[in-house]
């Protein structure tokens, strides 16, 4: 009789019943994870579709703010965006979700830097802290203040090549799209501060390899599937792009060759206790010299299979966002002549004692002597398009207090974002959709103590780079980077901007001063 009525049963009536299953099981799933109390957009409460195809069509369609932004002001400082997720809008709350206090795991959201076909992760992905503290150590002395040092050769090294074309421009006359170029040094500097060599895309002038184009959709992959993890399994068990891939990973290949020259190099130079190598130059001291140089105390981590990930993550991971921050500070100082012209003042008045003036990039410390330049590269980080990602906590089986008393209970995961909290206008102002450099630094009418307060608040609710232990190991390397470029370039030339110039797309024409 029973199956006499299930084959009767109409396809309409089926799939009318398998919907409302569907629709039960959504709604059980939701109230399983007890976030009933956090106030948000009503379907984010039974599903992560909501906020993922928020992040696709921010990707897609737009050049305004991410949906984290977006969200500000409409249902408090804690919202809910997924059945077990909440966004903590808050600035008071950083310490809190991602400090050296509670040390919370990671949330499921960092699957997505699990390496395809393997159950190995990227540094960023490793969801607990031993572990991650264990695979971290070994490396994070290459990445110090101390040991940067040693790297500024390298980044002249690279603004040189640089300035070889543009002073090419400078003589044709040529327009140059300085938003690629941008990008271009960026690579080819992490690629040169990590293995010694640049990939070379300044001297091609163009994404030879693909390399840009593949990095940029890995991002776009990243920002929606840590929004529905489940996405990024479903992708990554499809067999169909990997059989449709026809080129080998030109880059893991590189980097493969390299670490394994290198790594016989090293053992060459400590038997021999060389400081020069056979074609007599100086035995590098970029990262991958650290790296091999840390193996002897690390044997279980540092095999050259792990030493190849660190260095390939440190270029795919580096590239990207600092290409993005400088993108912000051209597109700014191709609009604004007058303040091409102030922060030119500024470098050429700005004198150490113990410092000469060179012809090349400034040393460090003169650079970081610069409140202009200080304030154009905070209103970078703070504007710079970072996609739709979150940094994920999950709540331990204590349960989480927020400073405003929420109550998170344990298991659910606690979601900050950058772009978001850097948004908030009653901390950074009522024009935060604008770059205004202006606002990092005292106003006119501000008194000393004012001003300090203001920006005490401001700086305290910076988090381009993350916080606590897992914050970015590459922040020291890219405030080198972006220190050392901008005065030299606008000490030498002038940029007039081409056109309607627009963000990751600013033509210019290059005079020299
Ligand atoms: C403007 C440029 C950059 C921005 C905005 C940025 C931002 C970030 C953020 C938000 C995190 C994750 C924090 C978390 O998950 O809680 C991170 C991690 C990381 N970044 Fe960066 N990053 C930048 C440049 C770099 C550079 C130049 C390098 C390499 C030299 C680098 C290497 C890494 C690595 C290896 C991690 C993982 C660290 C860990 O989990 O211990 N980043 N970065």
């Amino acid at each position: 009789m029973a199956l006499t009525t299930l084959i009767s049963i109409s396809p309409l009536y089926a799939a009318a019943l398998g919907l409302v299953g569907f629709l039960v099981c959504l709604v059980v799933n939701s109230k399983k994870y007890k976030l009933d109390h956090i106030p948000g957009p009503f379907i984010a409460k039974y599903t992560d579709a909501w906020r993922a195809y928020k992040a696709w069509s921010f990707n897609h369609f737009t050049d305004g703010n991410n949906y984290q932004t977006e969200l500000l002001g409409k249902y408090g400082d804690v919202v809910r965006i997924g059945p077990n997720t909440v966004l903590v809008l808050d600035p008071e709350a950083i310490n809190t979700v991602l400090g050296f206090k509670e040390r919370l795991e990671k949330g499921p959201g960092y699957q997505v830097f699990v390496i395809r076909g393997t159950t190995q992760t990227a540094l960023v992905g490793i969801k607990d802290e031993a572990t991650h503290g264990r695979y971290r150590r070994p490396i994070a002395n290459a990445y110090s203040l101390s040991s940067l040092k040693g790297y500024e050769p390298y980044i002249d090294q690279t603004i040189n090549t640089l300035t070889d074309v543009l002073d090419q421009r400078v003589t044709d006359g040529k327009a140059i799209n300085m938003s690629d170029y941008l990008h271009y040094w960026s690579f080819d500097v992490i690629s040169t501060l990590t293995f010694g060599e640049p990939l070379g895309f300044i001297q091609h002038g163009n994404d030879f390899n693909g390399m840009i184009k593949a990095q940029k959709a890995v991002f776009r992959h990243i920002s929606i599937t840590n929004n529905m993890p489940l996405l990024d399994t479903i992708v990554k068990m499809n067999p169909i792009p990997k059989l449709l891939q026809k080129k080998p990973n030109v880059f893991f290949n590189f980097a493969s060759r390299v670490v394994k020259e290198r790594v016989s190099q090293a053992d060459v130079e400590k038997a021999t206790q060389k400081t020069t190598n056979e074609k007599g130059q100086q035995i590098h001291k970029d990262l991958l010299s650290n790296f091999i140089a840390a193996r002897p105390s690390y044997p279980d981590v540092m095999t050259d299979l792990r030493i190849t990930h660190y260095a390939t993550t440190n270029v795919l991971a580096g590239a990207n966002n600092s290409a993005l921050a400088m993108d912000r500070t051209i597109h700014y100082l191709a609009h604004h002549p007058d303040m091409q012209e102030k922060l030119h003042g500024e470098i050429m008045n700005t004198k150490m004692d113990d410092i000469k003036d060179t012809e090349g990039p400034p040393a460090l410390d003169l650079a970081l002597k610069m409140k202009f330049l200080e304030a154009i590269i905070q209103e970078s980080y703070r504007t710079f398009a970072m996609p739709s990602n979150n940094l994920e906590r999950l709540v331990s089986p204590a349960g989480l207090t927020l400073p405003n008393g929420v109550r998170l209970p344990p298991g659910a995961v606690a979601a900050m974002n950058g772009p978001a909290l850097m948004h908030r206008k009653e901390i950074f102002g009522e024009d935060v959709d604008v770059f205004r450099p202006q606002r990092w630094m005292k106003g006119e009418n501000e008194t000393e103590e004012q001003f300090a307060q203001r920006r005490l608040k401001m700086d305290r609710s910076m988090l381009p780079f993350g916080s606590g232990s897992r914050t970015c190991i590459g922040r020291n390397v890219v405030q080198l980077e972006l220190y050392k470029i901008w005065p030299h370039l606008v000490k030498t030339y002038k940029f007039e901007p081409v056109g309607d110039v627009k963000l990751h797309n600013v033509w210019v024409t290059v005079k020299r001063r």
